[in-house]
């Protein structure tokens, strides 16, 4: 789909670059030739995901960081630049979150995930924004926010993530006006329903969530881990120079389908519409 050297020696950070879709997300960029530092707290799945990317070629550096701590976050970039000499890339991908009541929550709870996601990305952002600036770098930051930031509807028993997403999407827009005159070109994903092992055993703890989660969905099926990982890659390179401030949905249609009034009917059969037909039809 993609010229082979379209991330060419490319100098990548990816937080959460060690699980789910930041991982699926670099092994598609090492793929292109871009060269990965892949961050979050445990070190030990960094080492093992850095270990097997590599498998096949390429280079991942790794650092445990915890995107909470703005010094864990500096000397990530110290060691990064340390090591490459350069950032190219930025995806902030790390984030929590997990279904409740909210009024079940407790304040900790709340600023559990709006640390990770609102906090996290902002520090990220300005740590390596302030080195481009000095060096008179550019380079391209890329956010995975979710549909329910995209939409602008937020979501129900999901709050703290719905505004920290909600936030980083901000975040976005915003820098991509402020910071374009340094070359720093922002943009973000929208994604779907894309099984992972982190969100599926926070979000979808049933058979029967995930049934009436698929429902939702007009094309009948959940993501490809590589079809979002394509969508980075290309979001990223130079062929998507132009594209500054756009967040990019990929979910099947889901948030459209939930938005439109009749979308329901759906489920209609063709009888179901012949006797609907008779009875809306002028007499
Ligand atoms: C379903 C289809 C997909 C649709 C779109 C979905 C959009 C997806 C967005 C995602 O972000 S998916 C990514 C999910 N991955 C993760 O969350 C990974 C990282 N997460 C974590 O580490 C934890 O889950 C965490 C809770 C977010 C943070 O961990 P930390 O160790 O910092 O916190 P804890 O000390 O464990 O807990 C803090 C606080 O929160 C309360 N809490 C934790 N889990 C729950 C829960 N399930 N329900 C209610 N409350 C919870 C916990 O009790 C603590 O509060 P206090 O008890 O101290 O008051
Ligand atoms: N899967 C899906 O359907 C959807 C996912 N998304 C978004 O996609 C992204 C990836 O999610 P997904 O792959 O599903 O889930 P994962 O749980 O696999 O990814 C979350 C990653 O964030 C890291 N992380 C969490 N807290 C911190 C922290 N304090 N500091 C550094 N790293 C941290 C985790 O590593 P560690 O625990 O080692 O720190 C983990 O690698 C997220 O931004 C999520 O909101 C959006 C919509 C749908």
């Amino acid at each position: 789909m993609f010229r082979r050297d379209l991330l060419q020696d490319k100098v990548v950070v990816i937080t959460g670059g060690g699980t789910g879709l930041g991982r699926a997300i670099g092994e598609r960029y090492l793929e292109l030739g871009a060269k990965l530092a892949i961050a979050s707290r445990r070190e030990e799945v960094l080492a093992r995901a850095a270990q097997e990317m590599t498998a096949q070629g390429g280079e991942v550096f790794y650092k445990s960081c915890d995107v909470r701590e703005e010094k864990q976050i500096a000397d990530l970039f110290d060691a990064v630049f340390a090591h490459y000499g350069k950032v190219d890339i930025l995806v902030n991908n790390a984030a929590g979150n997990f279904i409740s009541p909210t009024e079940r929550l407790s304040a900790h709870a709340v600023d559990a995930v709006l640390k990770i996601v609102l906090h996290g990305t902002f520090y990220t952002t300005l740590e390596l924004g302030k080195r481009w600036i000095t060096s008179g770098q550019g380079g391209v930051m890329l956010n995975i926010v979710t549909t329910y930031a995209a939409s602008g509807a937020g979501s129900g028993f999901v709050v703290p993530s719905a505004a920290a997403k909600a936030g980083v999407l901000s975040l976005t827009r915003s820098l991509a006006v402020e910071w374009a005159k340094y070359g720093i070109r922002q943009v973000a994903i929208a994604p779907g329903m894309f099984p992972t092992e982190g969100a599926w055993s926070r979000l979808v703890p049933s058979d029967e969530i995930a049934e009436r989660l698929m429902h939702r969905v007009p094309l009948r099926r959940v993501g490809n881990k590589s079809e979002l990982a394509n969508l980075a890659a290309f979001l990223v390179s130079d062929e998507a120079g132009y594209i500054n401030g756009e967040v990019v949905t990929i979910d099947g249609g889901e948030w459209l389908q939930g938005a439109g009034e009749f979308n329901e009917l759906i489920d209609l059969s063709a009888h179901d519409w012949d006797q609907l037909s008779a009875m809306t039809r002028k007499k």
